[in-house]
């Protein structure tokens, strides 16, 4: 995965959205750090698999576009990957905003000890963006920051392993999204 790439990518898409909205000049942090643990959560919503109180909580991994009456005009998106690449777009947002993406070749480390399942795969990754926060608003610590977004960052990777993606499929989910982001905000979103 070209992380080079998906920061330049991000970067057009962050500038596009600040343009279009007039924020220039804004600290946007911590609303992307909220915007961040929701898509997670999302994600997560659309994974199902913590719902202990359901009888078969399958990931829910195809779905229509658009309702549709013929057959032809059918469009079906993958819902889990879609908010997995809804949060990676927040992440690289972040690491632009914290000054990070000259540093992406030391940014992601290898998750030695892997979490016994997904549950508490997310979890480990929602805990991290806790940290980030703190360490944003609370402590004011540079070193702290970058640890917590590189935290924050590794294991995100290393929980679209374990949900079965290709780093392949997430590059090419995240360019389909990112599309779909520019022509919103032309479109009023
Ligand atoms: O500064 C921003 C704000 C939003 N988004 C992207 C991330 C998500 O892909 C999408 C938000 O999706 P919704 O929650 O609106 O569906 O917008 C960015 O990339 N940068």
């Amino acid at each position: 995965m070209s992380l080079n790439k998906l920061f330049e990518t991000q970067a057009g898409l962050d500038n596009h959205i600040v343009k279009e909205k007039g924020l220039e000049g804004q600290d946007l942090l911590p609303q992307k750090i909220l915007a961040l643990q929701v898509e997670l959560g999302e994600c997560a919503n659309e994974w199902r698999g913590f719902k202990f109180w359901k009888v078969n909580p399958e990931p829910r991994t195809k779905a229509l576009r658009f309702p549709t009456m013929s057959e032809e005009d059918k469009e079906y998106y993958n819902p889990l990957l879609e908010e997995y690449v809804d949060c990676l777009h927040f992440i690289l947002s972040i690491g632009l905003d914290l000054e990070l993406e000259d540093r992406h070749n030391s940014l992601i480390y290898e998750i030695e000890e892997e979490p016994e399942n997904l549950t508490l795969m997310f979890a480990e990754v929602m805990s991290h963006t806790c940290d980030l926060f703190w360490s944003c608003y609370h402590d004011d610590d540079y070193e702290a920051q970058e640890y917590s977004y590189k935290a924050t960052f590794s294991n995100f990777l290393k929980l679209g392993e374990l949900l079965g993606f290709t780093e392949e499929q997430i590059e090419q989910a995240y360019l389909d999204k990112n599309k779909i982001n520019h022509e919103r905000q032309l479109n009023g979103y």
